[in-house]
């Protein structure tokens, strides 16, 4: 991912996403790795700006892009993995668990699901990706104190499955991951993949149009955007201190 300055989902993003996602699908691919260009962000996850004040047809079609990419994503047939090189709250911690295998850079970067801090709430796939990956007592804990892990915290969780000492560490160690499916058949491999990612799979499926309405409500709920004015504001007045 290369979208400076934080590697933030906004839809002419997503939608080349998308794109990439379509096109690697065609291809005959091993796995895939998914890391940053940017250094110390991995994502900082979906751009607050596309949902302050948002044009609604734009804010639709931008939720819809996120359910793409992230069904894309799950069900793509051949190995993903995630060699995280910074921070990855929110949307980029998402992306990380769409992947089977996150390895995470050591430093002080933090990882996790912190929207209840922004007054959203997550979508029920979006909590079924955190507790396929973490018990589902740590994620509801996690969710509703918008808990965001430090890197030792987050492997001792499981949140993540190895710490790297930097980015080429990690993506080595993506590699070595996906190498362990070299002589198990393809088709067998996606299979189970796809059987074990069922439940955001069939909710984002078979629940896309209640899921974009739920998140248009919350959006434009008058204390939400309250909430996001505040927050677009911490995050400007940070570089003046
Ligand atoms: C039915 C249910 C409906 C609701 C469902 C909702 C489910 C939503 C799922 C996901 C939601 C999200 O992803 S919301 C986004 C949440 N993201 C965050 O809270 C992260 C905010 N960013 C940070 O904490 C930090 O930027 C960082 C820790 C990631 C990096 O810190 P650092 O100090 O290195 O960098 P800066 O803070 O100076 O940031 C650089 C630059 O990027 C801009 N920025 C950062 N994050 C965002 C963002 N998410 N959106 C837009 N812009 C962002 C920041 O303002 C800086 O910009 P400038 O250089 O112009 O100042």
């Amino acid at each position: 991912m290369q979208r400076p300055p934080a590697n933030t989902f906004n839809l002419e993003y997503l939608h080349e996403i998308t794109n990439s996602l379509d096109e690697i699908s065609k291809q005959k691919l091993k796995g895939v790795i998914l890391t940053s260009a940017i250094p110390n962000i991995f994502s900082a996850g979906l751009d607050i700006k596309e949902f302050y004040k948002p044009d609604l047809q734009r804010l639709e079609n931008f939720w819809s892009s996120v359910q793409d990419v992230f069904i894309k994503l799950l069900d793509l047939d051949f190995a993903t993995a995630a060699a995280i090189n910074g921070h990855a709250p929110a949307a980029g911690c998402v992306l990380s668990l769409s992947c089977e295998y996150r390895a995470m850079v050591n430093g002080n970067y933090k990882i996790g699901l912190n929207e209840a801090a922004l007054g959203i709430i997550t979508t029920p796939w979006i909590q079924a990706m955190m507790y396929q990956v973490i018990p589902m007592k740590h994620t509801e804990t996690a969710l509703t104190t918008a808990k965001l892990f430090d890197v030792d915290e987050a492997l001792q969780i499981g949140l993540i499955d190895e710490i790297a000492s930097n980015k080429e560490d990690a993506i080595n160690r993506c590699k070595q991951y996906i190498r362990k499916f070299d002589k198990i058949p393809l088709h067998a491999r996606a299979l189970t993949k796809q059987r074990m990612r069922q439940t955001p799979i069939k909710i984002l499926r078979e629940q896309r149009d209640e899921d974009i309405r739920m998140f248009v409500d919350v959006v434009m709920n008058p204390s939400v955007q309250d909430n996001l004015k505040d927050y677009v504001e911490k995050l400007k007045n940070k570089k003046k201190k």
